[in-house]
């Protein structure tokens, strides 16, 4: 059986629709931003806390867990450098209590959702596993304590992990039955497509004199049904023995700007966008783009989606059963 920490989440809950095929699936989430309903029913679904021991001893005591997916978090990058105990509470301290845990009942395999804030600003346009981490604000130093962590607990108490540095998720489901909810959203994608369903004003765009060739921000969006492709390939090389320690970048590899990514969601949907041009959000770093040459050499994935297929699939999602959010 797969523990699926944060599998109420937008990435978790899409991971565990794509596992309950493979695996039999149990999800621990306490609804923090995730929701019950987008758990596929055939998991099983257990709400509580990460950071309770009495929770974990009663889930690992009842339930035959293999292996360990970790998509629990808090993952706001503004609201870290405001509130970073918030944090390192959740992000550090209870996954901390988690892998005490999973040590006590010998749960040795472990998949860790990180994040390419790890790397902060980088020097290199497209960024490898070896181009050095620095985060710039307390999410990415969170997740870079946890990978640190997990190196020490390989060494030490013989875990084994697989740490799974995402850039920018986006998209929902084939099916449209589930996709990014996030209260609040902060997200480039969903805040678009919420705007041109008429549910927002208008569309910031954060900074326009960044040394870029149209000046906005450029990110590489990863369509998330080839983030859970990822998982799912990683969990079986766990399962299989043929990863003890790795990390791998999980991207496209190729960097879309905020404007193109606007221009995209205008072709896709037909719609025209009202857009506003506004300073810069503290902390964006002008480029981040991956390299997933890595986990394609030694596991095999690829993304196969665009950024065309990310768009649609997220309009599909968010025309039929999006959250409806009054206009302000
Ligand atoms: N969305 C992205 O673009 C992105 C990029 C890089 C990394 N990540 C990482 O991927 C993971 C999933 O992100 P997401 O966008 O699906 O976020 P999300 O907020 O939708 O999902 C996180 C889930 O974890 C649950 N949770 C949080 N703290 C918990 C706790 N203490 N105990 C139990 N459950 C808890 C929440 O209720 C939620 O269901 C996070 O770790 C995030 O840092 C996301
Ligand atoms: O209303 C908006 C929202 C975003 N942006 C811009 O769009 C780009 C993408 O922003 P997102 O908020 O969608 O995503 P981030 O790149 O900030 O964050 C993502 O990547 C981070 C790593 O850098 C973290 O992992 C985080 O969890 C993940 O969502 C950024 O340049 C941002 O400034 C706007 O211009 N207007």
């Amino acid at each position: 059986m797969i523990l699926v920490i944060g599998g109420a989440g937008y990435i978790g809950s899409h991971l565990v629709k794509g596992l309950v095929d493979k695996k039999q699936v149990i999800v621990l989430d306490q609804f923090s931003t995730g929701h019950g309903a987008l758990v596929d029913r055939r998991a099983v679904l257990v709400e509580g806390d990460l950071g309770n021991e009495d929770v974990l001893d009663s889930v690992f005591r009842t339930y035959p867990i293999e292996a360990v997916m970790h998509f629990a978090a808090h993952s706001l990058v503004g609201e870290s450098v405001v509130e970073p105990l918030k944090y390192y509470e959740n992000n550090v301290v209870a996954t901390c209590t988690l892998l005490k845990k999973m040590m006590k009942y010998d749960v040795k395999k472990f998949i860790f959702s990180s994040t390419a804030a790890t790397y902060g600003i980088p020097k290199v346009d497209i960024i490898n596993e070896e181009t050095p981490t620095n985060p710039i604000n307390p999410y990415g130093r969170s997740k870079l304590m946890i990978e640190q962590i997990l190196e020490d607990f390989n060494k030490a108490y013989g875990l084994e992990y697989i740490v799974l540095r995402y850039f920018n998720a986006a998209g929902a489901d084939d099916s449209g039955s589930i996709g990014e909810d996030h209260h609040p959203e902060t997200h480039l994608i969903p805040l678009i497509l919420k705007h041109l369903l008429g549910q927002r004003e208008k569309i910031s765009v954060f900074g326009t004199d960044y040394d870029t060739p149209d000046g906005t921000c450029i990110r590489d969006y990863i369509h998330v049904t080839d983030l859970v492709d990822a998982h799912i390939i990683a969990l079986e090389a766990l399962i299989k023995g043929e990863k003890q320690a790795a990390i791998y970048n999980l991207g496209n590899g190729v960097g879309f700007s905020v404007k193109e990514v606007i221009a995209m969601c205008e072709k896709v949907t037909g719609l025209k966008t009202k857009i506003e041009f506004t300073k810069r959000r503290e902390g964006d770093p002008a480029r981040l783009v991956a390299s997933s040459d890595k986990i394609y050499e030694e596991l095999g994935w690829r993304a196969k989606r665009s950024l065309e297929n990310i768009i649609t699939s997220a309009w599909k999602w968010h025309c039929v059963v999006g959250s409806s959010e009054s206009k302000h």
